[in-house]
């Protein structure tokens, strides 16, 4: 479970402090409130009254409903939600000097560097004032897994899979319309291939660890919500 060694003031003074000048004492103290012993898992919900961390990793395939049911959880439960797909778009349009890089790794439906989504989801963490997050689209990769434990020093409380199958995603990312440079057949069939390869591992390693819930991805929004709501209940203590 979380290790217990931070107060709910010192969370939110870490959380609240904008990027320090001094990085290493700051990460030193984020560790602090984000250590974890990973032999004792979590058994606390995330309405404890101490407010611990708690992190959910929301997965599964391109169109498969993460950003739709992250949504509607954050109606019902309060979660921050952060999307790694859209930190990365934001990075592009904000003329980053990663920018172009970004922009030429999702058009080619690969995975942008470990470190640089890390630190986006970092930051937005450490701005949010919360303390319960949806990390949704990550980690894609156990090379984004490893660097987030790495660099948060966390894992996540347990992990949403959307189990859906390739048609049924292709179909709704292809009628998608939000103008994303990679939802067209080409691109998404090679994200198909990279969800596969590099995230499905991920899933795996998490699944040994049983921290995983699958939900039938299948059925209308508010179906497949009546699912999550059933494990976002029982977390709920
Ligand atoms: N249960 C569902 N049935 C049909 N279409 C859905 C469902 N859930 C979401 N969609 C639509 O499918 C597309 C992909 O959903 P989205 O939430 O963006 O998926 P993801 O974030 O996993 O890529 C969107 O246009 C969304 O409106
Ligand atoms: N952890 C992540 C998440 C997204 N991405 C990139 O961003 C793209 C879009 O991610 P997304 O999560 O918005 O995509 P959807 O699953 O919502 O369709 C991915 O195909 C990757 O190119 C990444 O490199 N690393
Ligand atoms: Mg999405």
């Amino acid at each position: 479970m979380w290790r217990r060694v931070a107060s709910h003031s010192s969370l939110f003074s870490a959380f609240k402090s904008s990027v320090p000048k001094n990085q290493a004492a700051y990460r030193f103290k984020f560790l602090e409130v984000f250590s974890t012993e990973i032999e004792t898992p979590a058994k606390e919900g995330f309405s404890s009254r101490e407010r611990v961390p708690f992190i959910t990793f929301v997965l599964g395939g391109p169109g498969s409903g993460k950003g739709t049911q992250c949504a509607k959880i954050v109606e019902s439960f309060g979660f921050t939600h952060l999307s790694a797909g859209d930190l990365l778009r934001k990075e592009i349009s904000s003329n980053s000097d990663k920018g172009a890089m970004i922009l030429d790794t999702i058009k080619e439906g690969k995975i942008v560097p470990s470190e640089v989504t890390v630190n986006l989801i970092q930051r937005a963490i450490e701005s949010s004032g919360n303390y319960k997050f949806l990390i949704d689209g990550f980690p894609r990769s156990e090379e984004n897994r490893i660097a987030f434990e790495r660099i948060m020093g966390a894992e996540p409380n347990f992990v949403l899979f959307f189990d859906c199958p390739e048609d049924e995603m292709v179909k709704r990312v292809l009628s998608r319309n939000q103008g994303r440079v990679d939802d067209n057949i080409d691109t998404i069939k090679k994200r198909l291939k990279v969800f596969v390869a590099l995230n499905l591992p991920v899933i795996n390693y998490y699944s040994e660890k049983g921290k995983v819930h699958k939900i039938n991805a299948v059925g209308t929004e508010d179906e497949i919500f009546e699912q999550v709501l059933r494990i976002f209940s029982a977390y709920e203590s």
